[in-house]
């Protein structure tokens, strides 16, 4: 193969909350948030990535901040094209212009629709891929975690993102059971909300509620109570107001969204074959995916299963890592998004 023609393949993880491109053979080059600003008035883009991220809520009249994802599929297809082509850009930045187009893996979540995958195909195209292949997000997840997916035991994967969590048993390269919800890091955000309007009369927007959430959220009540200063706007005065919040109304509020993924977890388990969870109980559940993060939810989830479980090492990596180790597999991809029923050896 010539210099002109050599092409990079890419694996990209296409999130409600960011969006990460792996490169074969150098890893992971873009890791940004799923985040554009576009100018009302002349329809171009202002800012990509980190750079709109920080307009959220700070936007004239002429500027609109957009998360183009929304639950783990595509919300504005426009808008996720032009991301998509954004990053693909920045992670080839040194490609020649003679180069061919990239073959990309892009990962969907397991419960998407046809019509919705058919989009993600479509976008990825739109945005430079010669061909897109869709990865299942619990499979590429599985993968980046390190768990032995072609091997004839059962792993279990949870991956907690923005949008969605899915939660897969994975054995002998395919899914075997696997549930895909619409709760996840969004909702916690919008939970820390909803209790801090209800309780303070206190409107804060999101940047603030992640914050509150990473700075001192947790999935059960905490040992030590931290507290947290938040400010926002008072509903009965509409000016400006800092209240005091503590650790423990911050895992009040998260009870309901941690339950739902608790119950996916019991679930899944409860439709797994005998044999494979049996291969779980002894290896452990492992968590990925940004939610994975928050305070005590490995614990909650073992005391809820009866189950070990561990975090992966680089939860927010897991997919990007996944769906860039699967090019090697490119050719088997095609036609079979959720490679459930074959089985591809190493
Ligand atoms: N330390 C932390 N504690 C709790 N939540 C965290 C932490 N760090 C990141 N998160 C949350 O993880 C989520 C983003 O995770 P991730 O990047 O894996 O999602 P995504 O792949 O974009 O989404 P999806 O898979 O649903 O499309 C966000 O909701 C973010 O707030």
């Amino acid at each position: 193969m010539g210099i002109f023609n050599f092409s990079q393949d890419l694996g990209i993880d296409l999130g409600t909350a960011n969006t990460l491109v792996f490169i074969k053979g150098k890893g992971i080059v873009v890791r940004e948030p799923s985040v554009v600003a576009i100018n009302k008035t002349t329809g171009g883009i202002e800012a990509v990535g980190s750079d709109a991220r920080n307009m959220i809520g700070r936007t004239p009249g002429n500027i609109s901040v957009i998360r183009p994802m929304k639950d783990g599929v595509i919300a504005d297809y426009d808008t996720t094209a032009s991301m998509m082509k954004y990053y693909i850009k920045l992670a080839q930045k040194n490609r020649s212009s003679f180069a061919k187009k990239p073959n990309v893996m892009v990962c969907v979540p397991s419960g998407i629709t046809m019509v919705e995958e058919r989009a993600v195909i479509d976008a990825t195209k739109h945005a430079g891929a010669k061909e897109a292949f869709p990865i299942a997000e619990p499979f590429a997840a599985a993968i980046g975690a390190g768990l032995p997916v072609w091997e004839p035991t059962g792993s279990m994967i949870v991956d907690i993102g923005g949008g969605t969590t899915e939660v897969a048993v994975i054995s002998l390269g395919g899914i075997v059971t696997s549930q895909s919800i619409r709760v996840a890091g969004d909702d916690m955000d919008e939970a820390i909300t909803q209790y801090v309007k209800k309780k303070y009369n206190l409107m804060i927007g999101e940047r603030s509620s992640e914050s509150i959430k990473l700075d001192i959220g947790s999935a059960s009540q905490p040992d030590k109570d931290e507290e947290m200063d938040i400010r926002g706007r008072d509903l009965l005065t509409g000016l400006p107001k800092t209240i005091t919040i503590t650790a423990s109304e911050i895992a009040t509020s998260l009870h309901d969204t941690v339950t739902a993924i608790v119950d996916a977890v019991k679930n899944t388990l409860e439709r797994t074959p005998p044999e494979l969870a049996a291969d779980i109980m002894d290896r452990g559940i492992v968590l990925s995916g940004g939610g994975a993060l928050l305070k005590q939810l490995d614990k909650v989830i073992s005391e809820e299963t009866k189950m070990p479980v561990f975090v992966a090492d680089d939860p927010l990596d897991s997919v990007a890592i996944g769906t860039g180790k699967s090019l090697e597999y490119i050719q088997h991809f095609r036609g079979h998004p959720n490679v459930s029923s074959q089985r591809i050896s190493d």
